[in-house]
């Protein structure tokens, strides 16, 4: 599934983010990347001392990830949502303005992003106990379950570039790809 020689996209980024000016934090809200799950199946990001990263939990509340020192961050993204038929839920995670003592300062980030190799078809892996034991929930039919490829193709070019319609309700916005609801939360 990631096969070293196998045809796949897994791959290390390295970003700065550099102190943004207030006028640029009041035009984007102080939303330096909007709330969004991951594609692949995990992505590891060293833990680092500048805080801006959040995660939304469940009772719909934004929350800091913690800096702890030599610590690595792990996310579950959208293959392994899929692969562990909902068992795993793909963090939505979005990144802000850090905390008002913490401003200021250039924030780096480095992240490993796995993605399963092209060719593995995100249908749940039934055959395991533990999902037999708590319940599969499916995306897809099997049969209509894309690639890794197909579903990081899609997502990869929606970024920036689809009409994101705003759900009426929370103001979440939505698309669809390749069948399936992505949201885009602020
Ligand atoms: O900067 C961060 O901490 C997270 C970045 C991120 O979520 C991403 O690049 O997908
Ligand atoms: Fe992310």
């Amino acid at each position: 599934m990631h096969d070293f020689n196998a045809v796949g996209e897994t791959y290390v980024r390295f970003m700065k983010y550099y102190p943004r000016s207030d006028d640029e934090e009041s035009k984007t809200n102080s939303v330096w990347l909007k709330g969004h799950t991951d594609f692949g199946s995990i992505t590891i990001l060293w833990s680092q001392p500048v805080s801006a990263l959040q995660i939304l939990s469940p009772d719909g509340k934004w929350r800091w990830v913690r800096h702890v020192e030599n610590a690595l961050v792990i996310n579950a993204g959208d293959a392994m949502e899929f692969l562990s038929g909902g068992f795993y839920k793909a963090t939505i995670h979005r990144v802000i303005q850090p905390p008002s003592d913490q401003r200021g300062y250039t924030r780096l980030g480095v992240f490993y992003f796995a993605i399963p190799d092209d060719d593995v078809r995100l249908v749940p892996m039934s055959e395991s106990p533990v999902l037999q034991k708590h319940g599969i929930r499916r995306r897809f039919e099997d049969s209509e379950a894309p690639t890794a490829e197909v579903w990081r193709k899609g997502r990869t070019a929606a970024y920036g570039q689809s009409n994101l319609k705003k759900a009426e309700e929370n103001g979440v916005e939505e698309e669809y790809i390749n069948g399936v609801l992505v949201k885009h939360y602020n």
